[in-house]
């Protein structure tokens, strides 16, 4: 009996092992297919794949918050300019997209093709993340500025909001305003009409850009064709092997674009995405910026250095009354469009400051050179990316600023520290501000 008990005992023991090594087993296959299907859905928070997207990169919070204000300096001011935030893809995407969906031989997942990226009533206008970036850049705006916000929205003057003439930027400065000023103290935002906005929506406003943007995007055609001729079979083998479609790297561009919207709208990196690794994302981007860094950049026409004059323009007549009358002070934020950021980064010649290669973003760039440029569109123009002036007074009544992009302090070349005295600041926009943007823009006769 005795063995035989010690038999049903042993066998016990073993059927539970068994039974916890089955359980175990289960646990492990859930946990590893939520880690390699799960969308992490984090509106502007957290990371949502390793892929670099380009101007369709989705906000992400920092993960640090800016240094603090050393002491001896009193914030006096806040000058903020933002991107608005993610939206639908623009009606010129959505014939890209569309284009793609019909592709013949396509052969994805049903639920790859998603009716969402190509509603014309949705197009171009700001996503539901669109809105959770700004709540989450207002509410970490609130804690970077406890008291200084407060105390200035008790006169309804001292903070404004500005948008240019755009649904997407509209609704990105009121749900800004809603989380920043919660009791309405402010004015209603601002909006400049399109034909008036010479600092926020300013391309259209500007002939001598418009013109030049035609030889820009025909130098941009002709650097991605070598970056095709370079790179395209490579490209494209990958991809009609797993997508079984006949396809040209224009149709890749837009499967790149396609990638960049699911994570930016649906926080869903595990279709179009899934065609991509960390370095094929970074070589699309790169012949994005081909074009960008062209069109709004370093690399193109002269003018993409003066187009974001008018608006250091503006923030300096905003800065000189500050320092007058300092408990006066205007902070104003601002909302804008992709290549609001980027006249306004070339202006300020941040690739210099964000990478060290800035040599012209050619075709042929071999790529280990290409990461080290400053000019990357998923840096300077994410969705919801802002660039922000804070001017400080010290003990001695000398002006200060720090500049912030998307909300980590930027030291510039001339300066020894993100804190740094204005002047260097005004000398170094010393061609831009006062400028006349009229006859900046105007055609010459001759
Ligand atoms: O994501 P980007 O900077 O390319 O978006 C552009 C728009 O270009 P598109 O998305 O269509 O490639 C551009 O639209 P377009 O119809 O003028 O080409 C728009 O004018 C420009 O402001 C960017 O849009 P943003 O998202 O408002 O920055």
């Amino acid at each position: 009996m005795l063995g035989n008990s010690h038999s049903g005992a042993e066998r016990t023991r073993k059927q539970r092992i068994y039974a916890a090594l089955a359980v175990a087993a289960i646990l492990a296959m859930c946990m590893w297919y939520y880690s390699s299907h799960k969308s992490p859905v984090s509106p502007g928070g957290s990371r949502l794949t390793n892929l670099v997207l380009s101007t369709k990169t989705p906000y992400l919070a920092p993960n640090a918050t800016a240094r603090s204000v050393p002491a001896g300096l009193e914030l006096i001011q806040v000058q903020h300019i933002y991107r608005h935030g993610a939206r639908y893809p623009t009606l010129g995407d959505m014939a890209h997209i569309k284009n793609v969906y019909g592709l013949g031989g396509l052969n994805v997942p049903r639920d790859w093709i998603n009716a969402g990226l190509v509603d014309g009533d949705k197009a171009a206008l700001l996503a539901e993340y669109g809105y959770h970036e700004m709540k989450g850049l207002a509410q970490r705006t609130l804690q970077r500025y406890p008291k200084f916000l407060a105390e200035r929205m008790r006169n309804p003057e001292l903070v404004r909001f500005v948008s240019s003439e755009f649904q997407r930027s509209i609704m990105s400065a009121r749900t800004f305003q809603g989380v920043v000023d919660p009791s309405n103290h402010t004015r209603p935002v601002t909006v400049l009409p399109l034909q008036e906005d010479t600092i926020l929506a300013m391309k259209t406003g500007c002939p001598v850009w418009v013109q030049g943007k035609e030889t820009a995007t025909l130098n941009a055609s002709k650097e991605t064709a070598v970056f095709d001729s370079a790179h395209g079979q490579k490209l494209i083998q990958r991809m009609e092997g797993k997508l079984g479609a006949k396809l040209t790297v224009d149709h890749i561009s837009t499967l790149y674009s396609m990638c960049g919207y699911e994570v930016s709208l649906f926080a869903q990196s595990g279709t179009w995405c899934t065609l991509f690794d960390p370095d094929t994302s970074a070589l699309m981007e790169l012949r994005n910026d081909i074009k960008y860094s062209r069109v709004y950049g370093p690399f193109g026409a002269n003018i993409n250095r003066k187009l974001a004059c008018a608006l250091f323009t503006a923030i300096f007549q905003d800065i000189d009354s500050a320092l007058r009358d300092p408990p006066k002070a205007v902070s104003t934020f601002r909302f804008g469009h992709a290549e609001t950021i980027m006249f306004v980064s070339t202006l300020l010649r941040l690739e210099d400051v964000l990478g060290t290669d800035n040599s012209p973003i050619t075709g042929s760039m071999p790529f280990s050179r290409a990461q080290h440029r400053g000019f990357k569109t998923s840096v300077i123009a994410p969705f919801s990316t802002n660039l922000g002036i804070e001017l400080y007074r010290d003990q001695r009544d000398q002006p200060f600023f720090r500049m912030l992009l998307n909300e980590q302090g930027v030291r510039l070349p001339e300066c020894h520290d993100e804190f740094c005295s204005l002047g260097v600041l005004r000398n170094k926009l010393s061609d831009a501000i006062g400028c006349d943007f009229e006859s900046v823009c105007r055609i010459s006769s001759r």
